[in-house]
Formats: C-alpha cells, sequence, structure tokens
C-alpha cells in the first residue's frame, strides 16, 4: 500500500471580525486527537492595507456592491492572504499545506428567529487563488459544510481547543474576545468529556469598543491600547443592564453572532443612549468594555452547567487589562489568565485553530463539534484547492 505522507509544516491564516489584518501562523503539527501538538514556528500580524480595511468594514456595514467589486475584493484579499503565507516562511522550508479562514463578510446564522432552513456565512479570499500564488496546497471554506449539515457555522474553534487545552481534572473556559467574543466550556477529560464542551459566540468582543475609538478620534485610533482610555472612566451600570436585557443575550447556545448585529449600527444606539444620560467620552469607553465584560460573565452564569476553575483568554482583547480586570471583578475570584501560560500563543490561537482544521481535512478527521455549532453531525471541514 502507497504510503500516506502527513503534512506537517502547516500555514494558517486568519483575518476575524476586527478586521485589523492577517493572522498568520507557521506551524509544526503531529497527532491526531488527543495526541495533537502544535509547535508556533513564526506568528505575524500583517495589517491590511489601510483602503483595502476600510472598503471590507464598509461592506460588512451594509454597503451594497456590484458583482464586479466582489470578485475584484476576493481576489485582492487572496492576494494579501498569500503574501502573509509567503512572508511567514522566510527563512523556514516551505510549508506543505495552508489553512486559511478568509475574511467574513456577512453572517447570517441558522435559527428560528431568522426563518430561514439553513445558515449563510461568506467568507472572501478564495483559496484557489492562494493555492495558485503560493504553490501551496490550500483549505478554505471552512463553515460550509458545518452549516450543510444544520450547524452555524461558527464557532469551529472548540474542537481545537478541547485537543489543546483540556484538562485531566480542570473545568476550563477558553474566552477568545476578538472583534466577536465566544467561549469554549471544556470539562476535565474523563468519559464522554467531548459531548459535555460547550461553546458559542458571547456577543461584542472589542468590535464596539473599536468603532468608539475609532468616532471618537475621528479615526486617528482603531482601538483602546491596553484599555487605558475606558479605565479613566467609570462604566453607567443602569445602561449595561439595559443593553444586556437584548435578546441575543438571553438565547441559548448554540448560537453565533457578528458585525451584521454587533457593528455601526449597534454602536450608534449605544451612542445615543450614553448621549441621552451625557456621558464623558471615557465613561462612554468604560460602559462599553462592561458590557463585553458582562456580556460574557453574564452568559457563564446563565448556561453554563458550572463555572470556570480558570479561564484563559485570547484575542487581541486579552491585552485590553481594564477589561481584563472588570472580567476578574464579575467573576468574583475566578482566576484569569491567558492561553500563553498554558504554551498556546493566546495572539495566534485562532490562526493556529485553522492550520489544525486544514491538517484535520487532510486526515479525513472532522472538525466542528456539533454541541457547539449546532450541527446535526460531526463532518469535515474545508475545501480544498490544489495546483
Ligand atoms: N494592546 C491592546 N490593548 C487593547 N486592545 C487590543 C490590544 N491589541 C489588540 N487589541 C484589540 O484586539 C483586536 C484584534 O483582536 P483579534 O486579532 O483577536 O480579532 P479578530 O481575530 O479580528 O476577531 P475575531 O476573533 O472576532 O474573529 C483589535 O481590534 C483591538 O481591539
Ligand atoms: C462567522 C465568523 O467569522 N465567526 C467568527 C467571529 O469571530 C469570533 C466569533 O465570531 C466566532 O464564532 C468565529 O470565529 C472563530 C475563529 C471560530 O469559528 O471559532
Amino acid at each position: 500500500m502507497k504510503e500516506i505522507i502527513l503534512p506537517t509544516r502547516v500555514i494558517g491564516l486568519m483575518s476575524g471580525t476586527s478586521v485589523d489584518g492577517i493572522d498568520t501562523a507557521l506551524v509544526e503539527i503531529s497527532g491526531r486527537d488527543l495526541d495533537l501538538k502544535v509547535e508556533l514556528l513564526a506568528g505575524e500580524t500583517y495589517p491590511y492595507p489601510p483602503q483595502l480595511r476600510t472598503k471590507i468594514l464598509s461592506i460588512c456595514g451594509g454597503e451594497q456592491i456590484s458583482m464586479l467589486e466582489l470578485a475584484t475584493i476576493d481576489d485582492e484579499i487572496a492576494t494579501v492572504f498569500a503574501q502573509a503565507a509567503q512572508h511567514i516562511q522566510v527563512g523556514y522550508p516551505p510549508a506543505t499545506l495552508i489553512g486559511s479562514h478568509g475574511q467574513t463578510v456577512y453572517h447570517r446564522p441558522t435559527g428560528e428567529e431568522n426563518h430561514v432552513p439553513l445558515g449563510y456565512s461568506l467568507q472572501l479570499g478564495r483559496g484557489a487563488v492562494i493555492a495558485r500564488l503560493t504553490g501551496i496546497t490550500t483549505v478554505s471554506n471552512f463553515r460550509v459544510a458545518d452549516i450543510a449539515v444544520g450547524g452555524h457555522g461558527a464557532p469551529l474553534v472548540p474542537r481545537v481547543d478541547a485537543f489543546l487545552l483540556s484538562h485531566f481534572q480542570e473545568v476550563r473556559c477558553i474566552q477568545n474576545i476578538g472583534g466577536i467574543g465566544n467561549v469554549t466550556y471544556l470539562p476535565p477529560r474523563s468519559d464522554g468529556w467531548l459531548g459535555k464542551i460547550m461553546g458559542w459566540d458571547t456577543g461584542p468582543g472589542n468590535s464596539l469598543l473599536d468603532l468608539a475609538v475609532s468616532h471618537f478620534t475621528n479615526g486617528q485610533k482603531s482601538y483602546d491600547q491596553n484599555g487605558a482610555w475606558a479605565a479613566s472612566g467609570s462604566p453607567y451600570y443602569p445602561l449595561v443592564k439595559q443593553w444586556l436585557s437584548q435578546d441575543y443575550f438571553h438565547l441559548p447556545p448554540p448560537k453565533s453572532t457578528g458585525r451584521e448585529l454587533f457593528g455601526v449600527h449597534y454602536f450608534y444606539q449605544c451612542l445615543q443612549d450614553c448621549n441621552h444620560y451625557d456621558l464623558s467620552i471615557p465613561d462612554v469607553l468604560a460602559t462599553i468594555t462592561e458590557l463585553t465584560a458582562a456580556s460574557i460573565v453574564h452568559s457563564y452564569r446563565e448556561f453554563l452547567p458550572q463555572m470556570p476553575q480558570q479561564v484563559l483568554l485570547c484575542g487581541g482583547g486579552g491585552r485590553n487589562l481594564y477589561l481584563k480586570k472588570r472580567l476578574e471583578v464579575l467573576l468574583d475570584s475566578i482566576p484569569v489568565t491567558t492561553t500563553d501560560v498554558m504554551g498556546l500563543s493566546s495572539a495566534f490561537k485562532e490562526a493556529i485553530a485553522f492550520a489544525v482544521l486544514a491538517y484535520w481535512k487532510h486526515l479525513g478527521i472532522p472538525g466542528n463539534l456539533p454541541v457547539a455549532t449546532g450541527a446535526q453531525q460531526e463532518v469535515v471541514l474545508g475545501e480544498t484547492h490544489g495546483l
């Protein structure tokens, strides 16, 4: 029988709902599930060219575009993703596989509230172009197979979290805070633990805060570095309570969301509410930050079978010290740290996850967790584009 040669050096490419740039990870992967091992050789975030970022944010905000513009932007995104893959490899033997998430520009989850039989999720930056430009087999379009079996197509990282971050005794929550926040609840590894994992999108991560900072600085700044600006204000709790009464926060998981809900229109509504109470700019930022922290903790208390013994943060929001402090306070003394302490880069975990999903695709291993996405079954994720 012909020997199957497994790809081990894989590049993961991801741009999330913050649309800040292409998180790129070059990793060495071995094992399959409980023996899965990932070594990060290089990680870099390559910022989008400013005009491309502005265009993507505008499309995410509902701008109508022609088919020609869609095709053009699809391939512009693929081109910068391919460049990211080429740059990350400099000084290393070439990778054998790329897993590219692409750029989400539209996400309509399945669910009775949307009256649609199947969800719809569109990631631009087609894999065929990335494969062609890099000369490396590329797996992309990870969300569609899960959606086809009734899932949300998100979040997809929980299965990777399960094999890289679960513990034999400890209950853990892995909390990603990107543009949108999402959690993976990991019970201790024991009989049936995989089926007891939970995962869902908690709501806004940094998306509203980034919009606020950009608004108050006339576009000069795109985020609140280390949370320093919000830390100089105080949250206005009646507003946080009012915002938390919104339907999304009370929907039971599985559930997913995006900038369609927690995007520019939502931000202007928040701003209007803040103006009604005459809040200062630092107080607006502190109140919006509090919504992120409170929506995360509120969802744990409402939906988890038990509170975690430890929360491990990842994504850019983990670097917002004020947000981290607010999480610690709201979680009563549950320790909040980052996945870095477990040896997994918090900045590149999502990019690493899409490298692992591509590797699993190559091995024919399912990538979704039906408990997290709501799919009817486990499925192998992604479409492979060769040369
Ligand atoms: N030093 C920092 N202080 C505060 N916030 C930061 C810092 N660095 C990054 N961020 C925040 O993190 C965001 C980027 O996070 P990340 O790259 O995880 O998002 P993403 O991958 O686009 O999102 P998603 O997980 O929703 O797909 C920035 O937009 C910013 O708000
Ligand atoms: C449709 C989409 O792109 N969803 C993202 C987004 O960003 C965070 C959250 O919303 C999560 O559900 C998902 O990304 C991660 C990588 C996931 O699928 O696990």
